[in-house]
């Protein structure tokens, strides 16, 4: 049994990927965390859609909160999420930023006070690499301006042709890739001759990597259930 005063052990579920390189940077640079391969008191997932089931078993079967950082998720991988949450406490995050934390909550805000009479657009832009579109964590600040708008989502993806005009109270979504760009989002609320946009420029992947590590740390001693960086923060109890 783990005391207070010992390094949280991280397990990385796959190292060799770009975040798992940057988590392990991570490790190294805080005492209060060590890499342990195969004993951890929490694994970290970082890795691909098709692997989360596995991720989930192994948390399961050694009894381990488990944090999945993996995007490009459907809703039957959320149901497996929401499931293993049953029996280990489980942390979602399409992004482990605190700075996205906070984005999403003053997105919510922002859409449950302006309403549906301006339209939301978000845009994303990422490193030549990523495998998905749009971003997780576009689609996540596109769920949290929903839920300030109390609508389901209505989400509006890769525009391209005629008679494209928006759907009242739909969420528009589009991506550029290039180069090594770690992650910008923006959310654009486009009203009667006025634009609010809330931005977040992710400068170095070593963000979500220290916000991962942010992450673990929440989740040892929680009971099972299933968690996300807004509980990191406080943003909810803000
Ligand atoms: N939540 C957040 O803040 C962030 C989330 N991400 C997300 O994290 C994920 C990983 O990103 P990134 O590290 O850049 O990607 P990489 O492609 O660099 O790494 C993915 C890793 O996952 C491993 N992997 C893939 N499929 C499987 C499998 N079926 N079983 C076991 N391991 C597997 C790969 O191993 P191999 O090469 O051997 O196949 C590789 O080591 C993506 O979904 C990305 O969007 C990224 C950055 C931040
Ligand atoms: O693949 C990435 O790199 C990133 N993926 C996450 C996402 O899909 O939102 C988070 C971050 O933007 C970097």
């Amino acid at each position: 049994m783990r005391t207070d005063d010992q390094p949280i052990r991280i397990s990385l579920f796959a190292p060799n990927g770009r975040m798992g390189i940057a988590i392990a940077a991570a490790v190294a640079e805080d005492p209060g965390f060590e890499i342990d391969a195969d004993h951890g008191d929490v694994l970290v997932d970082f890795s691909a859609p098709s692997a989360l089931q596995a991720s989930l078993d192994r948390a399961i079967a050694a009894g381990t909160p488990i944090l999945v950082g993996t995007t490009g998720l459907d809703d039957f991988a959320s149901r497996r999420i929401a499931t293993a949450a049953e029996q280990v406490p489980v942390l979602r995050a399409a992004n482990t930023s605190l700075g996205v934390a906070l984005l999403s909550d003053l997105v919510e805000r922002a859409a449950r006070v302006l309403g549906p009479q301006w339209d939301i657009e978000i845009l994303e832009m990422h490193h030549r690499m990523k495998a998905d579109a749009p971003s997780g964590t576009a689609l996540a600040l596109g769920d949290a301006a929903a839920r300030g708008r109390e609508a389901k989502m209505k989400a509006e993806r890769g525009r391209d042709g005629t008679n494209l005009k928006r759907e009242e109270g739909a969420i528009g979504f589009a991506s550029l890739r290039g180069g090594t760009v770690a992650g910008d989002h923006d959310v654009i609320f486009a009203g009667p001759e006025e634009r609010l946009i809330l931005s977040h420029r992710a400068e170095n992947r070593m963000i979500f990597a220290r916000g991962a590590l942010a992450a673990a740390r929440f989740l040892v001693g929680k009971p099972a259930g299933l968690y996300s960086m807004r509980d990191v923060i406080g943003a909810d109890e803000a």
